[in-house]
């Protein structure tokens, strides 16, 4: 059984909604075990026990929080623990081009130095809707969080899951 660890930074509650959609999309992958977990209940030696580890944050100025920054600097003490593992990354911001990509890398950037295989988001076979809001780099969306942009985040979970399932 492989296993995934979703969290995120969220303040005021958006990037958490994409977290449980990506999860939701994620247990849907057989044999694949799936944690979402408050960010405030995971510690960077937590993610040692994870075959797959999606981290999210909202865009703040153009990066990532503060507070994901804090935690991704805590993981030097794992360096060397997370090679090989699957990483994949996800945002909210508040404009269209607030700064979603240069987020994401943040966070992609981070887990290439950990040596983790880095999974972005391709526009989904599954999906049908041409407002795909897809990040490429990783799942990215902005203002209001619509439906589609729910699915989407499962669509990204399941894929990030098929991976993790095959090559863990
Ligand atoms: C301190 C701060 C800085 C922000 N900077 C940006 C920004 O540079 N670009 C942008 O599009 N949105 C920016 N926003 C808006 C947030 O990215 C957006 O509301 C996000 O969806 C909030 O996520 P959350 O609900 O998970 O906290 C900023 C918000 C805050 C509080």
């Amino acid at each position: 059984m492989s296993s995934i660890l979703v969290t995120c930074y969220s303040r005021t509650g958006k990037t958490k909604m994409l977290a449980e959609s990506i999860g939701k999309g994620a247990k849907q992958v057989e044999g694949v075990n799936v944690d979402v977990l408050a960010f405030n209940r995971v510690t960077a030696s937590d993610l040692v026990r994870y075959d797959g580890i999606i981290l999210g944050s909202p865009v703040y100025f153009g990066g990532i929080a503060a507070e994901l920054k804090e935690f991704i600097d805590d993981t030097t003490f794992v360096r060397g623990k997370l090679v090989g593992k699957v990483g994949a990354a996800f945002t909210t911001a508040g404009d269209r081009t607030g700064g979603k990509e240069t987020a994401i890398l943040s966070i992609v950037q981070a887990m290439l130095i950990h040596g983790m295989i880095v999974v972005g988001d391709p526009i989904s076979t599954e999906s049908t809707n041409e407002e795909h809001n897809g990040g490429h780099y990783g799942l990215a969306a902005d203002g209001q969080l619509t439906e589609n942009d729910l699915l989407q985040a499962e669509y990204f979970g399941k894929y990030v899951a098929t991976v993790v399932s095959r090559i863990c």
